[in-house]
C-alpha cells in the first residue's frame, strides 16, 4: 500500500461508519460494478485455510447479482484462482487472485505470474522451517506463499521475521503482506486496488463506479481505488477504526443476508 492509500494511524477517535445502502445496485444495475473480498468477507473466518465452508445459496445468489449487473462482478482475493473456483462451482466469475498478482477477466483471458525457480526453492525452505513453529500452517499459493499461524501464537514473531528475512533474499520483485493471523510472500508489482483499476479498464466494468467490499488490511487498496473512482468503500467489522472504508456491514453473515436482497 502507498503512503496515500494507509488509512489514517493517527490519534483521533475512530468514526463509527455506518452500514451503507446497497440498493444503487438493484436500482442502477448498469452504473454500478461489485468487487467482492472471498475470506472474512463473503465467507466466515475458519481455523484452517481449507475448512471454509461455502453457505448453500451463496454461488447462486453472487450468479443472479452478476447476471442483473450483466456480469460486472469479480471477485478478487488472497486465494489463488486455481482454489476460488471449485468454491462457487458451477459458476464461474472474473477473479484476481493471490491480491492481484493473477487475474481471470470477463472474457476469461488469464494473466498469472512467473514463478522462478528461486521462489519455488524458498517455498522448500519456509516449509522446512515450520517444523520449529508447532501449529503453524505453511499454504503453498503457487506464485505466493503464506504461514498462518492462527495456531501457533507464540511463534508469531518469529515467523514473521524468518519471512523477513526471506523477503530480504527474494529481492524488490517481491512484498510482504500481513493479514489475520497470516504473513505472507508475494508478488510485488500487484495490489487488489490495481486489480480493480483493471478490471474497470474492460467490459463489462468499463465506464461503472465501484462497489469494493472487505474485511482486512489488503483490501485497503481497493478501499482507496473505489473512493477515488467515486465508488463505495465497505468494510466487514469497523477495522479498529483504521480503515479507508467509508461504510461498514457488521459480519460476513450480515452482507450475504444485504447481497440477497439486491437479487430481483
Ligand atoms: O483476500 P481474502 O479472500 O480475504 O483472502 C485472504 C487470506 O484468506 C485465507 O486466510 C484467512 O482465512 C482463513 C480461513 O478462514 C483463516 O484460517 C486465516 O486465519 C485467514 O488469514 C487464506 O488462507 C489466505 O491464503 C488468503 O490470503
Amino acid at each position: 500500500m502507498s503512503s496515500q492509500e494507509q488509512p489514517d494511524q493517527g490519534e483521533a477517535e475512530p468514526r463509527p461508519l455506518k452500514e451503507p445502502a446497497l440498493t444503487a445496485l438493484s436500482l442502477y444495475p448498469r452504473d454500478w460494478a461489485l468487487f467482492l473480498d472471498i475470506d472474512g468477507t463473503l465467507l466466515d473466518l475458519a481455523e484452517r485455510p481449507e475448512a471454509i465452508v461455502i453457505p448453500d445459496h451463496l454461488p447462486a445468489t453472487l450468479h443472479a447479482l452478476s447476471r442483473q449487473l450483466g456480469g460486472a462482478l469479480a471477485l478478487v482475493t488472497g486465494r489463488s484462482i486455481e482454489f476460488v473456483d471449485p468454491l462457487f462451482a458451477p459458476f464461474r466469475f472474473p477473479v484476481a487472485g493471490l491480491h492481484g498478482a493473477e487475474r481471470r477477466d470477463a472474457a476469461g483471458r488469464l494473466r498469472r505470474t512467473h514463478i522462478p525457480p528461486a521462489f519455488q526453492q524458498m517455498k522448500q525452505t519456509i516449509a522446512r522451517e515450520a517444523h520449529a513453529w508447532p501449529g503453524a500452517i505453511v499454504e503453498d499459493k503457487g506464485a505466493a506463499v503464506a504461514v498462518h499461524f492462527r495456531h501457533a501464537p507464540g511463534s508469531e514473531a518469529e515467523i514473521a521475521a524468518a519471512m523477513q528475512r526471506h523477503l530480504e533474499d527474494a529481492g524488490p520483485d517481491w512484498s510482504l503482506q500481513h493479514g489475520k493471523m497470516v504473513v505472507e510472500i508475494c508478488p510485488a508489482h500487484a495490489s487488489k486496488g490495481h486489480a480493480i483499476e483493471a478490471f474497470l479498464g474492460e467490459a463489462p466494468f468499463e465506464g461503472r463506479r465501484p462497489v469494493t467490499i472487505g474485511d482486512d488490511v489488503t483490501d485497503e487498496t481497493m478501499f482507496a481505488a473505489a473512493n477515488r473512482l467515486g465508488g463505495q468503500s465497505v468494510r466487514i467489522g469497523d477495522g479498529n477504526g483504521k480503515t479507508l472504508a467509508r461504510a461498514s456491514i457488521g459480519s460476513p453473515a450480515r452482507l450475504r443476508d444485504v447481497l440477497g436482497t439486491l437479487v430481483k
